[in-house]
């Protein structure tokens, strides 16, 4: 028999340890076994974790780095070990706040772990008060995590947030009752499936993150926005493409850092495997549309060019968009960057850019057929798979706005030819590479 788990994940200060313990201490009916992850030297989560499962069971700490990346062969053998030499029917783990959970999700749906174990919900607290900041406001980022490489805040927040099932809203004592009405509507806007609770210190019932069998791998990983947006678009003529449509890495891998790096197909529900098949929403008649139906009165489309940007333009248009964008993901494809596929992520007011791989129109006539021979790649006869399509999620866009001002990146003929001539670039142009703009 596998014993259930519940990840609970947020970023740091979210109130995920006041939550654990409070589950804890509640009379919950389980003999409950902790993993804590923490980043710093003084394991202060795991201290008051072990306090109160002293009285139920196990807490394991991993103390050394983030389970979601450089520690997880030693991730895989402390849950094992559990599993093997200890008495407990339920686990829950508390990745640290820099961690993403969709990979600590993986270790229990498709390592050697799975034998043992089955996960039961992946549960995302957030911290009501500095979502409003950082999203809302745009307020400025505390870096207090160092191991964080380069990921803005607000894009671990969304991490968070895109790849759950239950969500659950804490410090609701911080923010007002407008406030919160808002931070319920941006969550909404960009994860509009996972069950929400809204909480002050952490207060739920066990019953609401215990053994809720929420979680289904496939559905919590097509469950974000700009997913959905992306899949429907796709679905519905916007592109044949199968999804990988080039030969590096989906842009649901946001990250080039080195401890954070992507690995192809190594999420639960991989995009590249499982792009088509999720629910789109379809709606009848409604094939002209490049985006699913308003959720929640939040707005998503796809804006899909072949054409290159210019590089210095598509950077000041950036830092342009308009604050109700509240998140963008998808691919660039850049004037004097032809070889490399580029995957943007906006998350509140900050944006990344990476190299995510090779265009395969690029590659060596022999690789590319090759490429073309194992997957549908949405072909152009110019420009091969090279393409900008962002999906754009946000509340009240002003989308001819937004399709304006991405326009006006498109290189023209009166542009230089960026290829030849130095043209300034602040895009990333190596493999593992990224930029913020
Ligand atoms: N005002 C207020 N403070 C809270 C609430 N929930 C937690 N806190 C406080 O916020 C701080 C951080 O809470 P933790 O539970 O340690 O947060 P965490 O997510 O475990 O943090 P890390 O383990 O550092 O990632 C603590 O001082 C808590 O007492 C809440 O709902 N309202």
């Amino acid at each position: 028999m596998t014993v259930p788990v519940t990840v609970l994940s947020g970023t740091l200060g979210a109130g995920k340890t006041t939550l654990l313990n409070d589950v804890l201490s509640a009379d919950h009916g389980h003999e409950v076994a902790v993993l804590v992850n923490d980043m710093g030297e003084i394991n202060v989560d795991a201290e008051l974790v072990r306090r109160r499962v002293e009285r139920t069971g196990e807490t394991v700490e991993l103390s050394n780095g983030c389970i979601c990346c450089g520690m997880r062969g030693e991730f895989e053998s402390a849950i094992i070990d559990l599993a093997l030499n200890h008495e407990f029917d339920y686990l829950l783990v508390e990745p640290s706040g820099i961690s993403e959970p969709a990979p600590v999700a993986r270790q229990f749906v498709a390592g050697h772990a799975s034998t043992f174990y089955d996960v039961s919900s992946v549960t995302t607290v957030v911290d009501a008060r500095r979502f409003y900041d950082t999203f809302r406001t745009g307020g400025v980022e505390r870096r207090d995590d160092t191991d964080a490489g380069d990921r803005p805040l607000s894009e671990l927040v969304l991490d968070g947030v895109e790849f759950c099932d239950t969500l659950v809203i804490n410090k609701t004592d911080l923010v007002t009752d407008a406030e919160l009405d808002e931070v319920r509507e941006m969550i909404r806007a960009v994860q509009p499936a996972a069950t929400m609770f809204e909480t002050a210190f952490g207060r739920v019932d066990p019953a609401d993150v215990l053994g809720t069998s929420r979680f289904d791998p496939e559905a919590v990983a097509g469950s974000a926005s700009w997913r959905r947006a992306l899949d429907h678009h796709r679905a519905h003529g916007g592109s044949t493409d199968d999804g990988a449509g080039h030969a590096g890495d989906d842009p649901e891998h946001g990250d080039g850092s080195d401890d954070h790096a992507p690995e192809r197909g190594s999420e639960p529900g991989d995009h590249d495997q499982e792009s088509d098949d999720h629910d789109h929403d379809d709606e009848p008649g409604d094939h002209d549309h490049e985006h699913p139906p308003a959720v929640y009165g939040i707005d998503s489309f796809v804006y899909q060019r072949r054409r290159p940007m210019h590089p210095g333009r598509l950077a000041d248009a950036v830092a342009d968009l308009p604050s109700s964008v509240v998140r963008a993901k998808g691919y660039l494809h850049v004037a004097g960057r032809g070889d490399h596929a580029l995957t943007l992520s906006r998350a509140g007011q900050r944006t990344r850019v990476e190299v995510a791989g090779r265009w395969i129109a690029s590659l060596p006539d022999s690789h590319r057929e090759r490429y073309r021979r194992g997957r549908s790649v949405d072909w152009d006869d110019r420009y091969g798979d090279r393409k900008t399509e962002l999906a754009i999620i946000g509340r009240d866009v002003d989308r001819d706005a937004v399709v304006t001002l991405l326009d006006s990146c498109l290189l023209t003929d009166a542009d230089p030819d960026p290829e030849t001539e130095g043209l300034a670039n602040p895009f990333p142009n190596e493999d593992g590479t990224a930029v913020q703009l």
